[in-house]
């Protein structure tokens, strides 16, 4: 089946008055008044449009005129219905009822989108967004179902819409307010590194995936020197300036796969994956020289430079998060004591 080519080559010719009351006839009851049965179908606020077996436009209502800014008087006896859609011919959801109605060339033309409607027997519902309509284009939400003759013959397809892009927006919006309070959870605010809660989360994911995958990894703490010296004597504003400074530059020095974080105070820690001792000596060095480099304008237009000690350990086999931290502070406490700047690898 390609329902595309059935589709296109429908005649775009627009049916006789005489044609088109006698296609209506198709969906009246013996009996009932077709006029009624048009108001009714005119009357209900979601836009909707029929199409008889040959995916002719057969009725067009008042509310998909409004959506699509095309009157029935130009899409009645048309192939046309896919014009407030897309920008170029396609099939609609009915026109794929009419063409057979599998779920998998629903699920060709509308892909992770579309599901068996759950009110209507052999019916399927989609949602997209669709640019080429409105302004800016709206999320519409939309059933399609056959329709049959007594006998139960497929004569036609009627599809329903619902704009559903206010609510799209307010959904999209509520998702990016939660990355954001999310993002901002895990956020440390002086220095924009991560804070421990994310720092324990990666740690243990990176071990995971060490174990798993026999990857090698390294951890590095850092722990600024004389800081209670520095904000006794400095004041806490100028301790502040220091560690968002410093959180600025272990930023600037890592790659796209390394995280940066602020343990807490005036302790920060990196994360660097596939990182081998060495390599890893060379950016915490390189973190720790650009530190001593910095100078620091104080509040009389003094200088202050400030240094940073290292412990430094690699992922060993068999590790938990409590030996690798154990290891990565006594390398800091041995840094400390051999007389601080510098890096010691345990
Ligand atoms: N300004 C500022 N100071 C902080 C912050 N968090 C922790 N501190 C201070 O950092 C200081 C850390 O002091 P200590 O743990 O004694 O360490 P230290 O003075 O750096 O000594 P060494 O580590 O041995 O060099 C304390 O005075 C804390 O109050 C912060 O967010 N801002």
């Amino acid at each position: 089946m390609d329902a595309n080519v059935r589709s296109i080559a429908c005649s775009a010719e627009l049916v006789t008055d005489e044609e088109s009351s006698i296609k209506t006839s198709l969906f009246v009851e013996e009996g009932v008044d077709p006029s009624l049965l048009v108001q009714v179908f005119d009357r209900i606020a979601s836009p909707t449009f029929v199409l008889d077996k040959d995916h002719v436009v057969l009725h067009w209502n008042s509310a998909l005129e409004k959506l699509s800014g095309l009157s029935r008087e130009e899409m009645i006896g048309t192939c046309n219905h896919w014009k407030p859609f897309y920008s170029s011919p396609r099939p609609c959801l009915a026109d794929l009822i009419l063409d057979g109605g599998s779920y998998e060339d629903v699920k060709h033309y509308y892909p992770n989108k579309s599901k068996r409607s759950e009110l209507i027997d052999d019916a399927y519902e989609a949602e997209d967004f669709f640019p080429e309509c409105g302004t800016d284009g709206e999320w519409l939400y939309f059933t399609a179902a056959g329709i049959m003759d007594p006998e139960g013959n497929l004569i036609g397809a009627i599809e329903n819409l619902e704009n559903v892009t206010a609510r799209k927006i307010a959904e999209f919006e509520l998702l990016e307010r939660e990355r954001v309070y999310k993002e901002l959870s895990v956020t440390d605010s002086l220095t924009g590194l991560h804070n421990t809660r994310h720092f324990y989360a990666r740690l243990e994911a990176t071990l995971e995936e060490a174990r798993r995958y026999h990857h090698e990894f390294t951890l590095c703490f850092f722990d600024l020197d004389n800081f209670k010296a520095l904000n006794d004597t400095h004041g806490h504003l100028m301790g502040d300036k220091v560690l968002e400074t410093f959180g600025a530059l272990v930023k600037s020095s890592l790659r796209a796969l390394d995280s940066g974080y602020r343990y807490g105070g005036e302790e920060f820690a990196i994360l660097l994956p596939s990182t081998d001792i060495e390599g890893a000596i060379k950016v915490a060095d390189r973190i720790r020289e650009n530190l001593y480099n910095y100078q620091f304008i104080l509040p009389n237009e003094g200088k202050l430079n400030v240094s940073v000690s290292t412990g430094l350990t690699a992922y060993l086999i068999g590790d938990s998060v409590q030996s690798i931290m154990s290891r990565v502070d006594s390398g800091l406490y041995k840094a400390k004591s051999k007389g601080k700047n510098c890096i010691i690898t345990v």
